[in-house]
């Protein structure tokens, strides 16, 4: 984010007003960009980073006309048009990687294997399987029907995948397994890609207790870093977990002050709500900015957007569910962003699927229910919501595969109707 005055000053003069989640995402669409280096990585190393340049085949693919089937390669124009088959001299043997250079005349054909090289006199590949080979006094022939087999068949073009020239990965694309097989296929060594975004990842609240300690009265066992960290790591991030902030303004102005110049993203789990003991997003005013705070969005509604010093930052709901939905719909397209994946959605992609039961929404705010996908009558997926649907229900999460988006505006959906379902990440996603 860049530093940019708060687009949503003009709603805190108004202490119920909340910002959509659609304006909250233009403006982050619109103000943040790149902050992270180019570094170039072999292609081993290459998947899932963010690729920083557009890479432009210098070769075709294929590299040369090639057979697609184990068979016998020959002129089309010398089968007969009359007639159940023709009979060809087999006059070579061209494997895969073959360099020979082959003449033929009328009449001959080659015994050739899927990946061989056609020779420039051949234009037809025909299965092994459709013809007769004998062995004659002359030599090998090879009986090939005279129909079934049209021009061209079974030869895969010079350049008919790839052109030479043409773009074949663009800068700000983050790269999966296949994109790093086409920069080999085109002959790619390394890649130019982005750094990693450096985040840093701090829960809040005195309740908060490390896992294996003994659980004191009031004390809640923390989740909300392992959730955080692992979605941040499955977005390419290089990750810090930089522990539990007491509920004190000081500590926690000089913890985020201190992070503020190692991380490019500080995260924050907790502590942006509207009570006294909520130290975050007052101690972000102090240090630099927030940008937004308060979404239209359930759960996570006491969101903040900023920047602490260079850093930019986000405030997320204590509440482990709220802070997880957040990640999935804010979080990302932020650190995507920040890490120069520019060519990613801005929202996770939704897919249509009917309700298993009617949907009832009592505020105006964009909810994100949690969902388990079962089979319908008809075999195919619907959408159950989990029992419960409250901010603090990990299992709610656990139970099922995805979210249900609900909009603003929708109140009810009747069991039946299509709900857009988004699935949740995965280790990389
Ligand atoms: N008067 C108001 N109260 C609240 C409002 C409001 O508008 N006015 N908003 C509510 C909503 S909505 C949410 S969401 C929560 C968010 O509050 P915070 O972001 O300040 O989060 P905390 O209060 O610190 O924690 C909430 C909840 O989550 C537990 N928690 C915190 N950290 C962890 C962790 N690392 N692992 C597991 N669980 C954690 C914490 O103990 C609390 O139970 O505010 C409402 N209040
Ligand atoms: O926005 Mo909160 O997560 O509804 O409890």
């Amino acid at each position: 984010m860049s530093d940019v005055k708060a687009v949503g000053n003009d709603v805190f003069k108004a202490p119920d007003a909340l910002i959509s989640v659609d304006r909250a995402l233009a403006f982050l669409a619109g103000q943040v960009s790149p902050v992270v280096g180019v570094e170039t990585v072999p292609l081993a190393e290459a998947c899932g980073r963010i690729l920083a340049e557009n890479v432009i085949s210098p070769i075709d693919s294929p590299p040369f006309a090639s057979a697609a089937m184990d068979g016998f390669a020959f002129r089309h124009a010398d089968l007969p048009t009359a007639g159940a088959e023709a009979t060809f001299r087999v006059s070579a043997r061209i494997a895969a990687g073959s360099r020979e250079r082959l003449t033929f005349g009328a009449g001959e054909a080659a015994r050739i294997f899927t990946g061989a090289p056609v020779p420039a006199e051949f234009d037809t590949v025909v299965m092994q399987e459709n013809c007769r080979v004998e062995a004659t006094a002359a030599g090998e022939v090879v009986h090939i029907p005279a129909t079934g087999t049209p021009v061209g068949k079974h030869v895969r073009q010079i350049g008919e995948d790839i052109r030479s020239g043409a773009v074949v990965l663009r800068s700000g694309h983050r790269l999966r397994p296949q994109d790093v097989a086409m920069a080999a296929t085109v002959g790619r060594t390394g890649l130019a890609v982005h750094h990693r975004l450096k985040v840093g990842v701090f829960s809040t609240g005195d309740e908060v207790i490390e896992p294996g300690q003994p659980l004191p009265p009031g004390g809640i066992y923390s989740s909300n870093r392992f959730s955080l960290i692992a979605l941040a790591r499955g977005l390419g991030c290089e990750v810090g977990d930089l522990g539990n902030l007491p509920d004190r303004f000081d500590a926690t102005r000089q913890a985020l002050a201190e992070a503020s110049g190692r991380y490019d993203l500080l995260i924050t789990a907790g502590g942006v709500s509207a009570g006294g003991e909520d130290h975050v997003r007052p101690v972000v005013e102090s240090l630099g900015v927030i940008h937004l705070w308060r979404l239209a969005i359930k759960p996570g509604k006491p969101t903040a957007l900023g920047h602490v010093g260079k850093a930019a930052f986000i405030g997320l709901s204590g509440y482990p569910v709220a802070a997880q939905v957040t990640f999935m719909i804010l979080a990302r397209p932020v650190i995507l962003r920040l890490s120069g994946a520019l060519a990613e959605p801005m929202s996770p992609w939704r897919f249509p699927v009917p309700a298993a039961v009617d949907f009832v929404k009592t505020h105006g705010r964009r909810e994100f229910l949690r969902v388990r996908l079962e089979a319908g009558p008809d075999g195919r997926p619907r959408a159950r919501p989990h029992a419960s649907q409250e901010s603090s229900a990990v299992a709610s999460l656990v139970d099922g595969q995805g979210l249900v988006e609900m909009k603003e505006d929708v109140r009810f959906v009747k069991a039946g109707d299509l709900v857009d379902f988004i699935p949740y990440p995965t280790v990389q996603w």
